[in-house]
């Protein structure tokens, strides 16, 4: 007989779950959902509106129960220990959930009380340094801007102490310099030890995450860094930039060559940048015919480029679609 006890789990994997499927009304919107993330990285979920990112946050982190499939969230059971693994997650959603009429410092008051943190006043001024609102502690949270709203409830958020953060879209809609500095607060919180799953419609903030998921349809299609995702998905790309002085003649150049190459076998997509054009397609040497007979025209430039993380998430949703044809 076999003495050997089971592996004991390893404590810096915060989620593990496999298998995670849920419908609405018969209408299946995660299928078959596997992951698993260690403490401290920041996970980004992307995909199109309506894909299942929220539904699968939430089921990972004990707030949604699945129909299918097991796991744990920070080593408690996701079926059966929801409610432990709620006190341990910060959640914030796409509204803000604040009270408007109450300054940024009673709401941060307000949070420390209700989640019975000690010294509640202490913990709102920490909170309002660490957040670099000190200034703005009086404040009515509803004349905050939406990049200062969105501190403000980052700060409630972790308030609490959790060990979890769930981001969904946290910056939408939030200035270049706003959402510079909320990844900068968030990666901070990372180095700090807590593990942080956010989704985004943003490629740049998709970059700034340790590692991606990209769920379309409801299904997982690409899981890993994001190098690593570039790589797997195997497109080469080309850009070919229209030669002198941006006008209506080069613009009218880059639309009809854009329009002939986008009919043509082995070029899968085709996007103008300015008059340039990001050109892709899975098949490098059929990519390469296509563009072959543009080749010798002067008026044009071509270079070989990187695929980018928007070009790779473009293709998979294509053929995504297409499958589901
Ligand atoms: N509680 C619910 N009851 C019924 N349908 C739901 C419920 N929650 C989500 N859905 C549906 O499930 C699908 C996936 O929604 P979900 O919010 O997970 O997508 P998402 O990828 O986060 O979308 P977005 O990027 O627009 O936020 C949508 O069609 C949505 O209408």
């Amino acid at each position: 007989m076999s003495t050997a006890a089971a592996p004991a789990p390893d404590p810096d994997v915060v989620i593990e779950v496999e298998g995670l499927s849920k419908s609405f009304g018969g209408h299946r919107v995660v299928d078959n959902f596997t992951m698993r993330v260690r403490r401290g990285q920041i996970y980004g979920f992307l995909g199109p509106n309506g894909s299942g990112k929220t539904t699968t946050i939430r089921m990972l982190c004990g707030l949604l129960t699945p129909d299918a499939g097991r796991g744990t969230c920070l080593g408690m059971d996701i079926l059966t220990e929801s409610r432990a693994i709620r006190e341990h997650v910060g959640y914030m959603t796409q509204r803000f959930s604040l009270y408007q009429d109450l300054s940024v410092r009673e709401n941060l008051e307000f949070v420390a009380r209700l989640y019975g943190v000690p010294q509640p006043e202490a913990a709102a001024s920490a909170a309002l340094q660490r957040l670099g609102l000190e200034g703005r502690g009086k404040q009515l949270a509803g004349a905050l801007s939406g990049g200062w709203k969105q501190r403000l409830a980052l700060g409630a958020c972790i308030l609490p102490g959790p060990d979890l953060l769930l981001l969904d879209e946290p910056t939408a809609g939030v200035d270049p310099q706003a959402r510079r500095e909320f990844w900068e607060q968030i990666h901070d919180l990372a180095a700090e030890g807590l593990t942080v799953l956010v989704s985004t419609h943003y490629m740049d903030e998709a970059e700034r995450c340790h590692e991606i998921a990209y769920i379309a349809y409801g299904k997982l299609l690409a899981q890993g860094t994001v190098q690593s995702v570039i790589a797997a998905a195997g497109l080469t790309t080309v850009t070919v930039e229209v030669r002198g002085e941006a006008g209506q003649e080069a613009g009218r150049l880059a639309r009809d060559l854009a329009r002939d190459l986008s009919q043509r076998a082995g070029v899968d997509m085709v996007a103008p940048f300015g008059t340039a054009l990001h050109i892709s397609g899975r098949d490098a040497a059929a990519l390469e015919a296509a563009l072959a007979p543009f080749r010798s025209d002067e008026r044009l430039a071509f270079r070989a480029d990187a695929p980018t993380l928007e070009d790779v998430f473009i293709d998979l949703m294509r053929r995504s679609k297409d499958e589901m044809r």
